[in-house]
């Protein structure tokens, strides 16, 4: 069983998709977070974010594994907290605009899904693109208003919600507009709104989909 859970930032897709995941005994897979993994590699091996040859490169040379429990290795070590990192935010739309880029890690997340079998995978295009086929499909979303102020609250800095309410619609638009797999609503996913919805209520919303599915 898959279950694809696509949205914009913020909107709680990882938050749901591990719990979902949990609930479910099943797998979960962060597709973010490899998309992250590549940029803080280019970073670190000194490669222009704009240079789509050397970062498609670098997608190919990393070797990323996941357990079922969600953990992401990258080369073998543990994930490196830097992927989450500011300088990560403002380039990742970029790096993972790149065709060879996608290409590469459109192809490792299908081999994850077959290996590990029930998995709840969430991520920009999981709906569109990498899981098409996927037993139910989900799109997360929540206003640019609600999904800055969470993000503030994560990061402890409730004073800065304009800042990174600026930064989000940033990232949306690019994520969005870009040529290849844009943020976009699959009409086949049941779109789930959470505003003044806690995670919970989310979760079950979401399980009560998946009954729904199975009847
Ligand atoms: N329904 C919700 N209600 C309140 N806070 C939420 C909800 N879903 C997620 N959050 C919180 O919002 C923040 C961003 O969620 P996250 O799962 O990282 O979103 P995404 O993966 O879509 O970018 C996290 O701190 C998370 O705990
Ligand atoms: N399936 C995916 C997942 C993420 N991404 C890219 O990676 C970035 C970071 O993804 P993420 O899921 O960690 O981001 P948040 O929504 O958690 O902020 C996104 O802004 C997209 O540019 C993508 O292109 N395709």
């Amino acid at each position: 069983m898959i279950i694809a859970i696509d949205g914009p930032a913020g909107a709680g897709k990882s938050t749901v998709a591990r719990r979902l995941a949990e609930r479910l005994g099943a797998a979960f897979l962060d597709t973010g977070a490899m998309y992250r993994a590549v940029t803080l590699a280019c970073f670190q091996r000194g490669i222009d974010p704009s240079d789509a040859q050397a970062c498609a490169a670098t997608a190919r040379s990393l070797e990323i594994g996941f357990e079922s429990d969600g953990t992401m290795t990258v080369d073998g070590a543990p994930t490196d907290p830097a992927i989450r990192s500011e300088d990560v935010n403002l380039r990742v739309s970029e790096v993972s605009a790149h065709a060879g880029v996608r290409e590469t890690i459109v192809a490792q997340q299908r081999a994850v899904a077959e290996r590990l079998g029930d998995v709840v995978a969430e991520g920009r295009d999981t709906t569109t693109v990498v899981f098409p086929q996927a037993d139910l499909k989900v799109y997360l979303d929540a206003s640019p208003a609600e999904r800055a102020r969470r993000r503030a609250a994560e990061v402890g800095r409730p004073d800065k919600v304009e800042r990174i309410e600026a930064a989000l619609r940033a990232r949306d638009a690019h994520d969005s507009g870009r040529a290849h797999s844009p943020l976009r609503y699959d009409p086949q996913a049941a779109l789930v709104l959470t505003d003044g919805l806690g995670v919970d209520a989310v979760v079950d919303r979401i399980l009560a989909l998946v009954e729904e599915r199975r009847s």
